[in-house]
């Protein structure tokens, strides 16, 4: 799933910048006033200092070039900087690309195979990122090539750096009561190759410097095929991002989150607080504690949401229907009268149809060697004559001797993060960390250990007979929708999507998840390990050096 964004008007007016004390001291605060006189809008944005610089002088760089080349190989091209954020799978590093000197994120994934489940996670992620180029999908620059193709453990990944995701955003901004992050609308989303998130939560939308927002973390994302036999295999269809969506847009609006359950029962109760009962197709797996559940009336979304742009609000409604076959997918969102006056023509998805071949390791149990085989040949990808040499059959063994060096860099980053910096990413359990120099937020520990219970609650209501996962909702959208001139209401329709608190993470966990499929089964079986992984992982890794 992608944004459809549109280019409206750029952040450009910087009227002022502070910079705040401590570990905060490098934080530029980017105050911006639109033209139309609305409120303003913080967006943070890294300042260039000793350990986040400018791109490097030329001769320093070439001199850097020479020397890293022929002494360290591939690692050495690449100065790690400081850690920016720790998820489930790894610590995700700033660095120069001293080729270019252009910023550059690393996330190094340790560990890849300790388990089958993980490792597919990883294989399909990158993979994913490589086919869906999109300018709204984080893009994977590089990936190093490991030192051994049948013995290695580790993967870095070279993404575009990002300033920060829309979580952070939305706390430092959401005390305005609605967040205008930019006068680009960059909202909705379309199907580009039928792939559904799955996973849209704010921190999982990074922000550039110019608010510009894309998708990153794939490794729950399905692609649907046309055919339908591998569109039935999933519970969860497309819809399940709309709701996600939904869930992101009212967040943006209100600088709330939407549904900040407790655990699943809580977040049962708060969405049906707000949307009223469902209708008893609506219900399926919930269905004994939603049936006992007193029976109550929706609340007005107008009074729920009060001076809010009424057509915000209908199409807020439309998101978060509880039947997943009421909401509109994408396509259709982006032509709600919501965004009547915005063109989005210039920012059309990639309809570049993915190979089914590309995912048929998703019908097959794999072995660890398999999915490291199929790693190995992803990350060849960016590594075209040894690709072919690959294909050739003549590629087996290669040595980086610079990747020791590089996980020195990390561990070194890491080691150092580990005593005490305050508001380290490292303190943080569960979910991906952010930057460190962004406020911590208020409720962040209950944020974070909600977000399966939320998801369980979501999904709870989410999964629809199988018989509904046929794919319907996979278009395209077609150019042009939305046409006219910009308004001032356009500044209400900041970038929203990915909804953090809300949900949008499948019920790993739920063991009313495994279907009758052996494929769905194998499937629901490798992500309650994914979640095992994440579960365990945020302690392991806050202590693991490199
Ligand atoms: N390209 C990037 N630029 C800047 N920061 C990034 C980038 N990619 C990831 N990050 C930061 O690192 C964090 C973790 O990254 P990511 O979500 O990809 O890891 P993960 O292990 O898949 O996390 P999760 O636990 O959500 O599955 C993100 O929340 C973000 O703060």
């Amino acid at each position: 799933m992608v944004f459809s964004s549109r280019s409206g008007n750029q952040i450009n007016n910087h009227s002022s910048s502070k910079q705040q004390e401590g570990e905060e001291q490098e934080l530029n605060i980017e105050f911006d006033f639109d033209l139309s006189g609305l409120k303003p809008i913080k967006v943070p944005k890294r300042a260039p200092t000793s350990r986040f610089p400018l791109p490097m002088d030329p001769h320093k760089k070439s001199a850097l070039e020479n020397d890293f080349f022929t002494e360290y190989g591939e690692a050495s091209r690449y100065q790690v900087q400081e850690i920016i954020g720790k998820g489930s799978y790894g610590i995700v590093g700033s660095a120069v690309d001293t080729h270019t000197g252009e910023r550059v994120a690393i996330k190094k994934i340790n560990d890849v195979f300790e388990h089958v489940s993980d490792a597919t996670r990883i294989l399909r992620e990158i993979k994913l990122l490589r086919l869906l180029r999109h300018p709204d999908v984080v893009e994977i620059k590089h990936i190093m090539l490991p030192p051994s193709r049948r013995e290695f453990k580790d993967i870095y990944v070279v993404f575009e750096l990002m300033e920060s995701d829309l979580h952070q955003i939305l706390l430092m901004t959401s005390g305005l009561g609605f967040v205008a992050l930019t006068t680009d609308d960059q909202i909705f989303s379309s199907y580009a190759a039928n792939v559904f998130h799955r996973d849209l939560k704010p921190k999982n939308i990074l922000a550039n410097a110019d608010c510009k927002l894309k998708i990153c973390d794939f490794g729950l994302a399905r692609v649907s095929f046309n055919d339908a036999p591998s569109a039935i295999f999933w519970t969860y269809t497309p819809a399940i991002d709309i709701w996600s969506i939904g869930c992101i847009f009212a967040e943006m609006l209100t600088g709330k989150p939407l549904f900040p359950g407790k655990n699943v029962v809580h977040q049962l109760d708060l969405m049906t607080d707000l949307m009223g009962t469902p209708p008893p197709e609506a219900i399926s797996r919930a269905r004994r504690y939603l049936s006992s559940m007193r029976k109550k009336p929706p609340i007005p979304f107008s009074q729920k949401f009060p001076n809010v742009d009424p057509l915000a609000l209908r199409l807020l409604e439309r998101l978060l229907a509880f039947d997943p076959k009421d909401r509109p997918s994408a396509a259709e969102a982006l032509t709600d009268p919501y965004f009547y006056g915005l063109s989005s023509a210039d920012r059309e998805p990639c309809t570049t149809p993915i190979s089914k071949l590309e995912f048929e390791f998703e019908r097959r149990k794999l072995a660890k060697d398999d999915v490291r085989e199929l790693i190995y040949r992803e990350i060849l990808e960016y590594h075209p004559q040894m690709l072919q040499e690959y294909l050739r059959g003549g590629q087996d063994q290669t040595s980086f001797i610079g990747v020791d060096r590089f996980k020195r860099q990390f561990a070194h980053l890491e080691e150092h993060l580990g005593k005490g910096e305050k508001s380290t990413p490292l303190s943080r359990q569960h979910a991906s960390l952010p930057r460190e120099r962004v406020p911590a937020p208020k409720t962040d520990a209950n944020e974070n250990n909600d977000m399966e219970n939320r998801a369980v609650a979501r999904t709870a209501l989410e999964s629809p007979p199988k018989s509904n996962a046929d794919g319907s909702e996979n278009e395209v959208p077609q150019n042009g929708q939305n046409k006219g001139n910009y308004s001032a209401r356009s500044l209400l329709k900041s970038a929203s999507i990915s909804g953090s608190k809300c949900i949008g993470v499948q019920s790993r966990k739920d063991p009313e998840n495994v279907g009758e499929d052996d494929q769905e089964h194998r499937q629901l079986e490798a992500e309650g390990q994914t979640a095992s992984r994440k579960e365990n992982k945020g302690g392991d890794t806050e202590t693991k050096k490199f």
